[in-house]
């Protein structure tokens, strides 16, 4: 029932022209269905640059869509579509959907397993948070970009935690031409899986592999290892595309939940079941104490 109405939203908004597009109507057709619609969203953009080009820029200074603003990645791919790139709507959906599937689980996943490791490690909390206090100075301001490059212990923190519980902990390549690798030759047409999992447990790059220290990314210790001892993000020309704009992500939002609240782990790592799937995710989910550190030092 949801699905055909909404199917037929969403081929009712295929057939609008962009001149004649209600924006304000699709994003209430968003918001009521619940739904972020890719078709929605492209439509609901191009109407709004359509705007803003019809209005005087004066009146529109500082309008997100403005030029003098960093430009959204939608926008980018709206304004080569509109340059001649040729990118249909169904071209600009394929991209904004890669970016959504490739950016969206794989952040959450390490947040809650960095979480998860951090509950179970006080002293490393502890450490993270003095990082924070030192940086913010008890405010409660959001991070700024500065911010974020300071955090320098929490980033080895969140690498650490990419490391034992790689959110993609594998991935595939189909061979084109034969290889040879170790003295094995492996034909053309074979689907080779990297095993990102074990492959950062290697105790020859990692002594003790198992053990969660984040000090195994103190610069010296980094310089010492193969470059591809560590492959989170995968390595070389196919590499994840989006993986600075992670880590500043996952700073962003674990120097908030830090900053503001103590984590307990009520759980053993060896207790939780790690589901091998495209992105890796406990078994039956993390669970976390979570005490707001305010009503802590109004304790005190
Ligand atoms: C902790 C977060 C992330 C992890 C662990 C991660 C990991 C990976 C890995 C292992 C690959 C290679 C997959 C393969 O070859 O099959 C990959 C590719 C990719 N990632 Fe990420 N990723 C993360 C976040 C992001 C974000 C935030 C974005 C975008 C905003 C993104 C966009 C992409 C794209 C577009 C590709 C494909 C690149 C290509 O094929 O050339 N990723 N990622």
């Amino acid at each position: 029932m949801a699905t055909s109405s909404n199917t037929k939203i969403m081929r009712a908004v295929g057939k609008r022209q962009t001149r004649n597009m209600n924006g304000p109507l699709l994003f209430a057709i968003t918001v009521l269905t619940g739904r972020i619609y890719s078709p929605v969203v492209i439509q609901e953009r191009k109407w709004r640059r359509l705007q803003y080009k019809e209005t005087s820029h004066t009146e529109q200074e500082g309008d997100d869509i403005g030029k003098k603003k960093r430009m959204a990645f939608l926008d980018m791919l709206v304004e080569a579509a509109e340059d001649g790139a040729k990118l249909t709507d169904e071209e600009i959906r394929e991209e904004v959907d890669t970016f959504m599937f490739a950016g969206h689980d794989t952040t959450s996943a390490a947040i809650c397993w960095t979480l998860f490791l951090l509950g179970l490690h006080p002293d490393v909390q502890d450490k993270a948070y003095e990082e924070l206090e030192g940086i913010f100075e008890g405010s409660d301001r959001a991070p700024r970009m500065k911010d974020l490059n300071e955090i320098k212990y929490l980033e080895r923190v969140i690498k650490e935690s990419l490391r034992l519980y790689p959110s993609v902990p594998s991935f595939s390549r189909l061979l084109m031409e034969d290889i040879e690798i170790g003295g094995y030759t492996i034909p053309a047409g074979c689907s080779i899986r990297v095993n990102i999992y074990m492959h950062n447990r290697n105790p020859d790059q990692f002594p003790n592999p198992e053990k969660f220290d984040p000090d195994n990314f103190l610069p010296e210790r980094v310089a010492k290892r193969h470059p591809y001892a560590y492959i989170p993000f995968s390595a070389g020309p196919r590499n994840c595309i989006g993986q600075k704009f992670a880590l500043l992500e996952e700073k962003t939002m674990l120097s908030y939940m830090l900053r503001h609240y103590r984590l307990r782990s009520l759980d053993k790592r060896e207790d939780v079941n790690i589901l091998m799937e495209i992105v890796s995710r406990p078994e039956n989910g993390i669970r976390l104490n979570i005490t707001p550190r305010i009503k802590e030092s109004k304790k005190i």
